[in-house]
């Protein structure tokens, strides 16, 4: 099993995360608190009351984890192509396989992935919901110290399946939508590459940060849920399951509630996507 791809995936998530990161904080608190206005009212409020750092919350647990999150992505999907087509890395740009083996190697890599993200999900989602400025004294110190803290208090509090709250939603979330995001990536890339070449880092940049934006539309929905189920059982009301989750706030907040932080999601998407395809493809380039 080639593992190139692992390590290039591992890298290149690594540096779409912590550009991304900030935008990431605004929507997850966008997405489960009523206080803020709009994008901009969160992201004055947040610096007014926490400083730079607050956009930064919650960022070194997902550098180490999503990173390698992305790496289970990036690695089946191109292993799951070679499955399907017998052809590696290198030799798919002469034999470019077809948008179905494609949306079939996407889908079961977003599957995969999403199992291994769901934890460090939940903690990251956590985390970045706890808007107490850093360390004042005689303020109420923060539930959650930090990721192991949070790890760790989850687990004695509710078990291992604790950890996996949110894990469903996140699955569906994930599944389609990481299909879509290669179908997207190919398809712009041979729109704009002679046949046989490679493209060049513009289309790359391009291509990957509209994959981005493609999939996180799609995917903002069972976004919604997904992080509320997560903060469910916290200052957050308890939902039955993901249908109830979705019926009670479709209730309560109309249907626009599924696309609360659709903006920021895309605003997100462009550059994290864009750095995430262009640094795998030249590292896979780069290592032959
Ligand atoms: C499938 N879904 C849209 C959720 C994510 C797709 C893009 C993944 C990328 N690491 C990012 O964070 O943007």
């Amino acid at each position: 099993m080639p593992a190139e791809e692992f390590v290039a995936g591992w890298i290149s998530g690594a540096l779409g995360l912590v550009l991304g990161h900030p935008f990431d904080t605004v929507k997850v608190r966008l997405q489960t608190q009523t206080t803020y206005r709009g994008i901009v009212d969160c992201m004055v409020k947040t610096y007014r009351h926490e400083s730079l750092l607050g956009f930064f919350k919650g960022m070194s647990f997902p550098i180490a984890s999503i990173a390698v999150v992305n790496s289970v992505l990036f690695g089946v999907y191109s292993n799951a192509l070679l499955a399907l087509t017998a052809t590696s890395h290198q030799e798919r740009r002469a034999q470019p396989p077809s948008y179905t083996h494609v949306f079939i190697a996407g889908c079961t890599g977003g599957f995969l992935q999403a199992y291994c993200l769901a934890p460090f999900d939940l903690i990251k989602v956590r985390l970045q919901n706890q808007t107490e400025p850093r360390a004042k004294p005689g303020s109420p110190p923060p539930r959650y110290r930090g990721p192991v803290h949070c790890a760790a208090s989850i687990f004695q509090a509710e078990g291992p399946r604790g950890l996996f709250r949110g894990a469903w939603a996140l699955t569906l979330r994930d599944t389609p939508t990481l299909g879509i995001y290669f179908v997207t990536y190919e398809w712009l890339c041979r729109q704009f590459t002679p046949d046989g070449q490679t493209p060049s880092s513009g289309t790359v940049l391009v291509a990957g940060g509209f994959a981005g934006i493609t999939s996180w539309v799609a995917a903002t929905p069972l976004d919604v849920i997904k992080s509320r189920m997560q903060m469910a059982g916290l200052k957050q009301r308890a939902y039955r399951g993901l249908l109830d989750c979705m019926v009670s706030s479709a209730r309560q907040e109309g249907l626009g509630v599924f696309f609360r932080g659709l903006t920021i999601n895309s605003a997100r998407a462009f550059p994290v996507n864009a750095v995430t395809f262009l640094s795998y493809e030249h590292l896979l380039l780069s290592w032959g």
